[in-house]
């Protein structure tokens, strides 16, 4: 039995949070996008157009002696932000931290769209969320967690992003000095492959928590923390001058002062968002105005929780009880 943990580096604003790994023999060392909200582990590659390689490092399978292609299987994935790859599928060593799957579906992209492209740090995503909802055909395949839990001492793994710092992954294990308080616990909703939950309500600084059930997804490769508008409303309608910004797509205010918290139930919980996260990022250089890290999820058909949300928490994903579990840190 086992179990694993790996640092993962907040990038530049927590845009996205990159985790170190390696595929093949001898190893090749690639630093991907861990994504609870995915469930394709796929990377730059030498089947690539060199146009489209732009610093990142790349996966080549010529060079592993452990790489054997699946023939046939192919693969096409589009992203919530309208990004996009696709490729075809070797089966291949793939370690992280001190675990290792002799035959994980390794994803290798032919194509990638612009975003991927211009982000020079990120060299691929490696999906988390449930295998259902891989995108390889003909044969849809494992992720890396559902190849490795057998593995485990339990078939857990658990986040604890940060505001800005290093943060880690640790698979098969709930580290106690990770958490303070007790973990609230809550049932997840794996139907659409997804960490899904529903939250039972919310609250804008000090107040009681409004019951307003909330159903969305637990999501590590999510940026902001995406509600419904009239919750959205709700919150900006306590911001001094916050107002609906097109030109930004979103919710700007002033940077000063602190905007209020953002509490939301977990089962008889709380998790706060505090208000200097919500001060997602600068839109200007002199600092004044700020991009709002709570904005609103219309059109996707669910709220999701994303790093505004997660980096708040130590926050559990458990296959074995199919639940989430967050605790305050
Ligand atoms: C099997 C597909 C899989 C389930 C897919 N899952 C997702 O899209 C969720 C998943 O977590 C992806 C994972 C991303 C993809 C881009 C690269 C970084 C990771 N999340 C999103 O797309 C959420 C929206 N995007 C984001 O949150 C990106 C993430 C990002 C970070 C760094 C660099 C580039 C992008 N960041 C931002 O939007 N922001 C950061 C910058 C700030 N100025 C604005 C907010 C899906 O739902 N696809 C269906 C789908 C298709 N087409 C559309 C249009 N929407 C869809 N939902």
């Amino acid at each position: 039995r086992q179990t694993g943990t790996v640092e993962t580096d907040a990038e530049k604003h927590d845009v996205e949070y990159l985790t170190p790994i390696s595929i093949g023999t001898p190893p090749q060392d690639l630093i991907v996008d861990f994504d609870t909200g995915s469930s394709d582990l796929w990377v730059f590659s030498t089947e690539m157009a060199a146009k489209d390689i732009k610093g990142q490092a790349v996966y080549d399978p010529n060079n592993s002696s452990t790489s054997e292609k699946l023939q046939g299987s192919t693969w096409q994935i589009t992203y919530g932000d309208g990004s996009s790859s696709s490729g075809d599928v070797y089966l291949d060593t793939v370690t992280i931290g001190n675990l290792t799957v002799p035959n994980q579906a390794v994803e290798a992209a032919k194509k990638v769209s612009d975003e991927f492209t211009d982000d020079p740090n990120n060299d691929g995503l490696l999906g988390l969320g449930f295998s259902s909802i891989n995108t390889v055909q003909p044969t849809p395949q494992n992720t890396f967690f559902d190849n490795v839990k057998k593995n485990l001492d339990t078939p857990l793994f658990t986040t604890d992003l940060k505001h800005g710092a290093p943060g880690s992954y640790n698979f098969g294990y709930i580290d106690p000095a990770a958490y303070i308080g007790n973990i609230s616990w809550t049932p997840v909703d794996n139907s659409q492959g997804f960490w899904g939950f529903t939250s039972p309500g919310y609250a804008v600084g000090t107040e009681t928590l409004r019951n307003h059930s909330i159903s969305g997804i637990a999501d590590t490769g999510t940026t902001l923390l995406l509600l419904p508008k009239s919750i959205v409303k709700a919150y900006y309608s306590e911001v001094q001058g916050a107002q609906y910004d097109s030109s930004q797509g979103g919710y700007v205010f002033p940077c000063s002062p602190t905007p209020p918290d953002f509490v939301f139930g977990v089962n008889n919980g709380i998790v706060t968002v505090p208000g200097d996260m919500v001060l997602y990022a600068p839109i200007d250089s002199a600092n004044q105005n700020c991009f709002g890290g709570i904005q609103s999820d219309t059109g996707i058909g669910f709220s999701i929780f994303g790093d505004v949300a997660l980096k708040t928490s130590f926050v559990v994903f458990d296959a074995g009880g199919l639940q989430l579990g967050w605790a305050a840190k």
